[in-house]
Formats: C-alpha cells, structure tokens, sequence
C-alpha cells in the first residue's frame, strides 16, 4: 500500500480507500498511487469488483489539491501533475474489464465527481454534497466535468452545476441520474459493497464485453451500435461464460464462471 491508497478484499471485492485528510484532496503523488492500484486489480483475477471510497466521514474526495495548482501552472502542457494524471487515470478506469463502484460521501465536488463518473455506479449517502465548483476559482472541470456530467444528467442540469458551482444534494442527484443509489451515510459502504458483490459474481468475460462495448460505442449512432452489440452478444455466446452460464439454467444450476 502506499501512503494515501489502501484495499482491503471483501471476498472478489476490493474496497479502495483513499486517504488524505481533511478532504481527500486529489493530489498528483495520490492520483499516480491510485492509477497503480487500480491497475493492479484489474489485472488480478481474484478481484472481479472494485468499490471506491474516501477515507474519513467528511468527503469522498472534495477535488484536486488547490494547493498544487500554483506549481502547476509553471509546467508546460502534459507535464505530470492532477491534470495529466486526471486523464491517464480515467483513460485506464475506462479500458478496465473490472467494474468499479463509488461509495461517496460527504463533499464529492470537482476531481472528486468526475473520479465518480468514472465509476460505472454510484452509492450515494443521503446527506451528501456533489458538485463541479470549479467555476468559483476562476477555472472550469478538467477531469470530465464538461464531458461525462452532460451525458449523465443532460447538457442544461450540466451547464446548472457547471456555470453556478453550487452543491446538489443526494436526493437532487439521484431524480438527475447522477447517482443510481442513495442510502443512510451509515450504510453507504455495506451497500456499495453488496452492489458491487453482485457484480463479482457475473461472468467476468460478459462484464468486461459489456464495459468495453459500452464505452466504445457511446458516442456512435444507434444503427452502429447496435451493430457491434450484435458482435459482442455473439462473442458472448460462444465464450466458455455463454456456455456454462446457459448449460447451468437448462440443468438448473448454479453457473460457475471461469471469465473466458
Ligand atoms: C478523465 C478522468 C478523471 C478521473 C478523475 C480524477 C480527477 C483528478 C483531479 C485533477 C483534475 C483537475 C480538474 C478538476 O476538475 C479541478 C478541481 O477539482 S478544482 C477543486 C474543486 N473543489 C473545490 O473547489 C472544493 C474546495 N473546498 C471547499 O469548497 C470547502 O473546503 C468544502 C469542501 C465546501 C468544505 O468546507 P469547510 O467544511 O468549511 O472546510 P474547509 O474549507 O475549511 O476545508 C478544510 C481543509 O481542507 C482543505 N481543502 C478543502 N478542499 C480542498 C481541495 N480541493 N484542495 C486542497 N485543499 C482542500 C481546506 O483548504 C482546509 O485546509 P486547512 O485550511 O485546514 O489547511
């Protein structure tokens, strides 16, 4: 473990803590923590699940660190820092064939809830503050927050938390489709854990078709969508998954996936 990221398996889950107290601020040392974690895995076969929480009960992440900004202006474009690593740790959540849940509570705002849209779901506690407050220091998201927000919730609801920066809370979020679950704080972690068991115990190969089909085929018209699910559905059904997975209701068994 490193000195901000920490798992723990919950059987095929790994809860992923991030940790950097008072607000789990995202800074470039933790984000190249996390990105080699996550990294690690998604390649280890007896992770089939990933939950992402923050550590503390004041914030799942409350945003990049500020406090680098200053440094980071003096870099040129694509140098380290939250920026660059912003983009290379989306861009490996995205290729990953294990799913990821968010458990977030507290302030999920900037770095924070574009690292939650990330996420393929997110587990909401109720009293939870989200939003893209980054208008209010002169700055716009940089971590999705004009790209991935649109797509959850709609341009106009985007451009409300986008141009306002204010705060929305759980309730708001979930009648927005910006979180798929809202639970007592208490019991945020348990629910994204069970959420994410119920995930782990699905083919990984079909989880990883449906990740991988889903992200390359969001921004594609329908026709050519449909076109490649078609393909991946019989890559499905033809996989060692397809197999067993079938043969298992016809015999009236429990199915015991092997991810090929
Ligand atoms: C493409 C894939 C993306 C993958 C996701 C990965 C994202 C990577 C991140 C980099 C991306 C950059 C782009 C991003 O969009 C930019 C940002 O995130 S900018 C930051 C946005 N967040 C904010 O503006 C929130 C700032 N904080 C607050 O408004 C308040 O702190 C609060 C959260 C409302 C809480 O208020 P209070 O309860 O009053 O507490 P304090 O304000 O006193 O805070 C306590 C303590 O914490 C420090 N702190 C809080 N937030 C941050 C922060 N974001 N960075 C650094 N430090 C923070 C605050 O300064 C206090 O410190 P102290 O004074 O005690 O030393």
């Amino acid at each position: 473990m490193g000195t901000f990221i920490s798992s723990e398996q919950d059987g095929a889950v790994a809860v992923v803590t991030i940790d950097n107290p008072p607000m789990n601020a995202l800074s470039s040392a933790l984000l190249d923590e996390l990105e080699a974690e996550l990294d690690r895995l998604d390649t280890d076969p007896a992770t089939r699940a990933i939950v992402l929480r923050g550590g503390g009960e004041r914030a799942f992440v409350a945003g990049a660190d500020i406090k680098e900004f200053p440094a980071l202006r003096e870099q040129a474009a694509g140098e380290s820092g939250p920026a660059r690593g912003l983009l290379k740790l989306g861009h490996r959540m995205d290729a990953a064939h294990t799913p990821f849940v968010a458990a977030i509570q507290g302030y999920c705002l900037g770095g924070g809830l574009e690292l939650a849209m990330c996420c393929d779901v997110r587990v909401c506690a109720d009293d939870a503050k989200l939003g893209q407050p980054e208008i209010k220091l002169g700055l716009i998201p940089g971590g999705g927050g004009t790209q991935r927000l649109p797509r959850l919730v709609g341009c106009g609801r985007a451009m409300l938390l986008n141009l306002g920066g204010e705060f929305i809370d759980a309730a708001t979020a979930y009648e927005w489709g910006l979180v798929e679950k809202v639970v007592p704080a208490a019991e945020v972690v348990a629910a994204a854990t069970g959420l994410a068991a119920t995930f782990a115990a699905r083919s990984p190969h079909a989880v990883s078709v449906l990740r991988e089909l889903a992200r390359s085929t969001r921004d594609l018209p329908l026709e050519e969508g449909l076109r490649r699910e078609a393909d991946a559905f019989r890559r499905c059904l033809a996989s060692e998954d397809g197999r067993e997975g079938v043969a298992a209701f016809i015999e009236k068994r429990e199915p015991t996936f092997s991810g090929r």
